[in-house]
């Protein structure tokens, strides 16, 4: 899997979301991108998965052109996201809302079921030894027929995490997995991110703003501030970079940043 993208560009009226942004993905790389509040975070995330298109610039997903495709064919594409409020159904048990991660790759419909019952069993069949491998994976088995809407949070994002995976992910985004969560809750979710990409082997983008979380799982980091790429590198690098440490210092005021990076550059 390799992700590209290249000067990307989203205006809002007079906001800039993002300005010419480039970056890429490499395979089973655990990716970040960090930045103060309305830098351009889930405008990425929002071009990637097709619900805002970007003014200019282009991202493929191994070659494939994504811009211009539709949500639902981005995903069958490969990409999915782990939304960071509960998109899930309450009254549904956890099985349930695993299993309709998993339709878009069940290639039948109604009439073809009528017609073809061996095969459209079949893709059930599947559909269910994938989920129940799922459910194995996330450690959910104790409730599996539980409906979603009577678990703790901890578990509900668990289960948002397995219909994710469940559309069989090349790149998998994940929408501030840990926000709402306890220390508890953060070090499971953090164990599970790791044995996604080492036991699944799949590559993931995380916005986050746990930065003790980022800098512990990201192999690299990107930095946005005021929708512009101002640091890419690991977790080392991205942190001792005056750029980012005058974007988090100078907060929402750009001269009062650029006169803190300018002191810091000059003390170093
Ligand atoms: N649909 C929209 N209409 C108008 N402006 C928008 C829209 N989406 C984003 N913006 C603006 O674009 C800029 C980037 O927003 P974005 O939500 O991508 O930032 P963010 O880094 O995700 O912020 P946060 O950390 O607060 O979630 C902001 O100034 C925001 O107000």
């Amino acid at each position: 899997m390799t992700l590209q993208v290249d000067n990307l560009g989203l205006r809002f009226g007079g906001t800039q979301a993002l300005s010419d942004v480039s970056f890429d993905v490499a395979d089973r790389e655990l990716f970040a991108v960090i930045g103060p509040n309305g830098a351009g975070k889930t405008s990425i995330f929002n071009c990637l998965s097709g619900v805002y298109r970007p003014d200019h610039g282009s991202i493929t997903l191994n070659g494939d052109a994504v811009l211009g495709r539709r949500p639902d064919a981005i995903a069958k594409l490969g990409i999915a996201r782990m939304f960071q409020n509960i998109e899930l159904f309450e009254n549904l048990t956890v099985m349930d809302n695993i299993k309709l991660g998993r339709h878009i790759h069940l290639r039948y419909n109604a009439f073809e079921a009528a017609l073809h019952i061996g095969r459209a069993r079949r893709a059930e069949l599947a559909a269910r030894r994938f989920t129940e491998d799922l459910i194995d994976f996330l450690n959910l088995a104790g409730v599996r027929n539980h409906p979603v809407g009577m678990l703790p949070y901890g578990i509900k994002k668990r289960v948002e995490l397995g219909r994710a995976l469940a559309m069989e992910p090349k790149l998998l985004l994940l929408d501030e997995p840990v926000a709402g969560m306890n220390v508890e809750e953060t070090e499971d979710m953090a164990r599970y991110i790791l044995d996604i990409r080492a036991e699944l082997g799949i590559s993931m983008i995380m916005v986050e703003h746990d930065m003790r979380l980022v800098m512990d799982l990201a192999d690299r980091i990107m930095v946005l501030d005021f929708g512009r790429r101002i640091s890419l590198g690991t977790p080392a690098e991205v942190q001792r970079d005056p750029a980012v440490i005058a974007a988090y210092l100078g907060g929402a005021d750009p001269e009062t940043a650029a006169a803190d990076q300018a002191k810091l550059e000059a003390r170093t």
